[in-house]
């Protein structure tokens, strides 16, 4: 019998991790099935079909995996955004804030030049907060953003309406209400 799941339906949600009242929506669930990965690859891909593309940003850590994925697929280069302290050579870095307290992303200022087309990716949009640091960054940098692409949507959290407001592109493959 052929099988029939939908990107969403091989997410596990995990209950009170890390803290309670959290519902976290765990994507090793996906990565871990052959044809899950697959298709959520190329349906992160598919909206931007056609259009050009000079490079993949993975946000620290999920963003790495379908990043590096997506950006093989694309024949493109990927480069990684990643938490205070992580990257080896000179950076720059954008503050950002987190449900409770701040956190640092950091881009190698070599990383990207300008007039790059580049494509954010990662496996969660919660409040927005990390993707715009990223963005941020990129657009330092002379990035153009092209657009962003992620699994997973959590729309009660308000990131869509935080990175549409700063004029970027949001899709996801699937949404979780009630966060
Ligand atoms: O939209 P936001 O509110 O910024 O939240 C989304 C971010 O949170 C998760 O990463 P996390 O910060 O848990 O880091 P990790 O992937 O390194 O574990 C997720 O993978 C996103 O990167
Ligand atoms: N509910 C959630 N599940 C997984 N990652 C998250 N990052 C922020 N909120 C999350």
């Amino acid at each position: 019998m052929p099988n029939h799941k939908t990107v969403k339906e091989y997410i596990r949600t995990i209950v009170d991790f890390p803290h309670e009242g959290i519902m976290f929506r765990d994507v090793t669930t996906l990565f871990s099935d052959p044809r899950g990965f697959r298709m959520a690859i190329d349906q992160m891909l598919h909206p931007f079909a056609g259009m050009q593309i000079d490079k993949v940003v993975g946000l620290e850590a999920r963003g790495f995996i379908l990043g590096g994925a997506i950006a093989h697929q694309l024949t493109v280069g990927f480069v990684p955004v990643r938490k205070k302290g992580k990257l080896p050579g000179p950076v720059i870095s954008e503050d950002y804030t987190l449900e409770y307290g701040e956190a640092v992303v950091e881009i190698h200022d070599d990383a990207i030049e300008a007039g790059e087309k580049i494509l954010v990716v990662d496996d969660l949009l919660a409040t927005g907060g990390t993707a715009a640091a990223g963005i941020r960054l990129i657009e330092r940098l002379g990035g153009e953003i092209v657009g962003t692409s992620f699994i997973v949507d959590l729309p009660d959290l308000g990131g869509r309406e935080k990175l549409e407001k700063m004029g970027i592109e949001v899709e996801a493959l699937c949404a979780f209400e009630g966060s």
